[in-house]
């Protein structure tokens, strides 16, 4: 049957009997976004000439990087035995900075798609989602993905699948996103096997916001999920948490394209359009209500999201500071989770010290900002958040080492986080090894199937969330895959490290780590800074130091660069322009003392590894 004689004009869908909300779960790259660009085309709501890869992913980041950051709901209109149905489908992200936003979606459905790559089987994310979809009592569907793939796997794959949710193999779906074979059928089973949305029409309305996004012409647009009730364009609702009351100006259904509708009725998908300037005023996890007759309860919110990985972010260029700022705030309407102060460091000038909700979100943020706002940033060494007790009982939160309280200190507890990793059998010596020495606790190991396991450990979150995914990928040849959520605090033997030049301290490159690797610290910070800082015309000792006690020294030999040497003779145009060609030179140099610092040093030092030229996890 061709695509189009299963489609139909979208009914207005106010019989909850013809809904079907549901989200497409996986682990990062099993093909989510794939599968919903076909399940567009097939249901006819994009043109085929219309389509491009990867349709809903709107952010030019993440076209480019092949992966999705926001969630986006689109209503697909599908008949199945000559009844018309209209479908909601929630596209989430797969990465694991974003499983608030994949928790945020699932609450929004009463099914989920669990879609696993058929050549690669259960990762940890599959897992992780899989969880998440089960606590918010989801109907699951499994589906294998990639079919058309030569290594594709679907006998094994669909037994390991049937094992970990139950059920027979037979009934795992097979499809490729790719070509599209059996996305018609999968639509079928979301009709047939998903229940419909329940909720009482005529009850005062109950929509909950599950996403808030800024857009430059529209102001805020917010997706909401209607629980109970009726929501109508230009009539007053209320934010039940604020009791804050805008007028409707829109609402409507993304089909993807923003489609106004009359209303919005018992479990329906849609955004609406107030006029607020600014996310937080449209809160993810709040509840609305018709301000004339108000919802006596609201619906249970979700977890804020709490930024896991800090980090100061600073222009290259003092002056763009205003710059910053404004492009902070601007993103900020977009990205409930990130927070920002502004900070200061001896060093690099006015800045912020930025919260993210690790490394790739950090990634994200900092080249927007650069991209969308032409900025050249310098973003210092990521720290965790510690909350250290001193003496005196008084309690400090530290993001910043500069933050660091030089008093008696009691204890210093650090964030812990409960991770899961999945790896062929063979890996699993290497993975101890490496969980290990990153002060690790074992919590438990369970077989998937004969040569795939699971295993489970306690660790400080500073010690996996920099390079420990990587490390785990090169000792795994690729195999592994890693989740991990947080998991309380623990007492921890911290020591902070500062670096100093000529006895001056840079803040900007002290760090707070473990006592038994500040050692290792010392010695590449200032064996790098060495290579890094030009000879000056004095010597410049580098030391690394806990408290007063040095750790390690290097020093820079001293030079005197003359730009005049080689102009003999008396022409002083020329010489005048070599020394004004030094002065410029001179500009892009930071001052640390008397010792002259040059950007790149800075940049250099503090970038690591893992905070550049990333691009997926
Ligand atoms: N051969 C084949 N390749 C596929 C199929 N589905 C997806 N891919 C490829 O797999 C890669 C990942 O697909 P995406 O759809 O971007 O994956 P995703 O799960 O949406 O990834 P995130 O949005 O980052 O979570 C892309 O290179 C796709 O072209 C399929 O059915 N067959």
């Amino acid at each position: 049957m061709s695509p189009k004689a299963r489609t139909s004009p979208v009914p207005a869908a106010t019989d909850p009997a013809i809904i079907r909300n549901f989200c497409i779960i996986a682990h990062i790259d099993h093909g989510k976004s794939t599968l919903a660009d076909r399940m567009l085309q097939l249901t006819g709501v994009v043109e085929q000439r219309d389509m491009k890869a990867q349709y809903l992913d709107r952010m030019d980041i993440e076209r480019e990087r092949g992966i999705t950051i926001k969630s986006q709901a689109v209503r697909l209109p599908w008949e199945l035995d000559g009844v018309s149905h209209a479908l909601n489908m929630i596209d989430t992200p797969g990465h694991v900075d974003f499983t608030y936003e994949v928790s945020r979606s699932l609450a929004a459905c009463e099914g989920a798609i669990l879609l696993v790559d058929a050549a690669q089987g259960i990762e940890a994310q599959t897992l992780a989602n899989l969880y998440l979809a089960m606590e918010n009592n989801l109907t699951i569907i499994p589906v294998l993905n990639k079919i058309d793939l030569p290594a594709a796997q679907p006998e094994k794959y669909a037994a390991e699948l049937a094992n970990l949710i139950g059920g027979d193999p037979d009934d795992v779906l097979r499809v490729s996103g790719k070509t599209g074979m059996g996305v018609e059928a999968l639509l079928d089973k979301i009709v047939r096997d998903l229940p419909p949305p329940v909720g009482d029409p005529n009850a005062p309305a109950r929509a909950m916001i599950f996403d808030s996004v800024y857009d430059t012409y529209r102001g805020v647009v917010t997706y909401v999920r209607v629980v109970d009730g009726m929501l109508h364009p230009r009539e007053r609702i209320q934010m039940m948490s604020t009791r804050a009351s805008h007028e409707l100006l829109e609402i409507g259904v993304s089909s993807p394209e923003p489609t106004p509708s009359k209303g919005l009725g018992v479990g329906e998908v849609g955004y609406l359009i107030t006029g607020v300037k600014d996310v937080r005023l449209s809160k993810v996890g709040d509840t609305v209500t018709n301000l004339a007759k108000p919802a006596q309860a609201s619906l249970p919110g979700y977890a804020d999201a709490k930024p896991m990985v800090f980090s100061g972010l600073y222009p290259l260029d003092g002056t763009d500071y205003p710059v910053l700022r404004d492009a902070l705030e601007k993103l900020m309407l977009n990205d409930a989770a990130l927070v920002y102060e502004p900070e200061t460091s001896a060093a690099l000038g006015f800045g912020f010290r930025v919260g993210f909700l690790g490394l790739l979100h950090l990634e994200i943020t900092r080249e927007r900002l650069e991209r969308e706002h032409n900025l050249n940033l310098i973003s210092t060494a990521p720290n965790v958040e510690y909350l250290v007790t001193l003496e005196d009982k008084k309690m400090v939160h530290v993001t910043n080492p500069s933050e660091y309280p030089t008093g008696k200190i009691a204890e210093v507890r650090e964030p812990m986080v409960s991770a899961t990793i999945l790896a062929p059998t063979e890996f699993v010596g290497a993975i101890m090894e490496l969980c290990q020495s990153r002060r690790g606790v074992m919590g438990g190991m369970d077989y998937l199937s004969e040569d795939r396991v699971e295993i489970r450990y306690r660790l400080p979150l500073a010690e996996i969330v920099f390079d420990f995914f990587d490390i785990l990928k090169s000792r795994t040849r690729g195999y592994g895959s890693l989740d991990w959520k947080s998991d309380g605090d623990q007492v921890a033997d911290l020591v902070k490290v500062d670096i100093m030049l000529q006895g001056e301290q840079v803040d900007a490159f002290s760090a707070i780590t473990h006592r038994d690797k500040a050692y290792a610290y010392g010695v590449m910070m200032t064996g790098k800074l060495r290579e890094l800082i030009p000879r000056q015309q004095f010597e410049v000792p580098i030391q690394a130091a806990i408290g007063s006690r040095i750790i390690a020294r290097e020093s820079i030999r001293a030079i005197r660069k003359d730009v005049l040497a080689k102009c003999y003779g008396g022409d002083i145009t020329r010489k005048r322009k070599l020394l004004e060609k030094q002065k410029e030179g001179k500009k892009r140099m930071k001052m640390v003392g008397r010792v002259e610092v040059p950007q790149e040093a800075f940049i250099a030092a503090l970038t690591t590894d893992e905070s550049k030229d990333k691009v997926k996890k």
